[in-house]
């Protein structure tokens, strides 16, 4: 554990406003989350909680507002610091195992795990063969959580994590993370099943 993962994070978001196909989603919304916190992001269908997950990533861009992390590593920007984790997964069905994890370790460049243990940590050590095609679904969610350890980044965004994974594989995630937030890592999930952690709750546009 470096002395990097320990520094204290802080992420802000103050009045942000999202509008989609000219359509406003949500506005004047305020929150944090500080470093070994997750946060669990939770409201109706089409609340907005995948939308705020993607302007955190940089993925969209907030109409108003402003989102800010302090503490992080001062020479990258936020979404450089952030893994990003989509409710669908995103792997290239005619490559191996393996070779997704690649991918993904030279897309996103930076410190990286070993591969091998990551895969063994999340199960996928007797698939690393396979093409990605022939996954099951809670196969492809494990493949997609290998990342996460793979490409080391301190703030992870989840869309629906648990989605598709068993009864073992949410007690693997719930390992996983436990371990992310006592490194100084950041947890934000947009959820509607409960995380498996302990995490505050961020709810959006009122009750589900
Ligand atoms: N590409 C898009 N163009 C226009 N509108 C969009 C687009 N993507 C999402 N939206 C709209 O933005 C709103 C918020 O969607 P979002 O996916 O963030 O909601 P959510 O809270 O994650 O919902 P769910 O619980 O169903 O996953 C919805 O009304 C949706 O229709």
């Amino acid at each position: 554990m470096s002395g990097l993962d320990q520094a204290k994070m802080q992420l802000s978001g103050r009045g942000v406003a999202c509008v989609r196909g000219g359509r406003e989603v949500f506005s004047g919304l305020d929150f944090h989350a500080a470093s070994g916190e997750a946060l669990s992001v939770v409201g109706r269908n089409g609340a907005g909680k995948t939308s705020l997950l993607r302007l955190i990533a940089g993925l969209l861009v907030p109409a108003g507002g402003t989102i800010v992390l302090d503490g992080g590593d001062a020479e990258m920007t936020l979404p450089e610091q952030c893994h990003y984790l989509g409710h669908r997964d995103a792997l290239k069905p005619a490559l191996s195992v393996e070779e997704n994890l690649a991918f993904w370790a030279d897309f996103l460049g930076g410190e990286r795990s070993d591969a091998a243990a990551s895969l063994e940590a999340v199960g996928l050590d007797h698939a690393t063969h396979l093409p990605a095609a022939f996954l099951s679904a809670g196969q492809r969610r494990r493949l997609s959580l290998a990342r996460l350890l793979t490409i080391r980044r301190r703030i992870w965004l989840l869309d629906e994590p648990t989605t598709a994974l068993d009864v073992a594989g949410q007690d693997m995630f719930g390992g996983l993370m436990r371990e992310h937030l006592a490194r100084g890592g950041m947890i934000i999930a947009a959820t509607h099943a409960p995380l498996g952690i302990d995490s505050r709750e961020l709810r959006i546009g009122g009750a589900a």
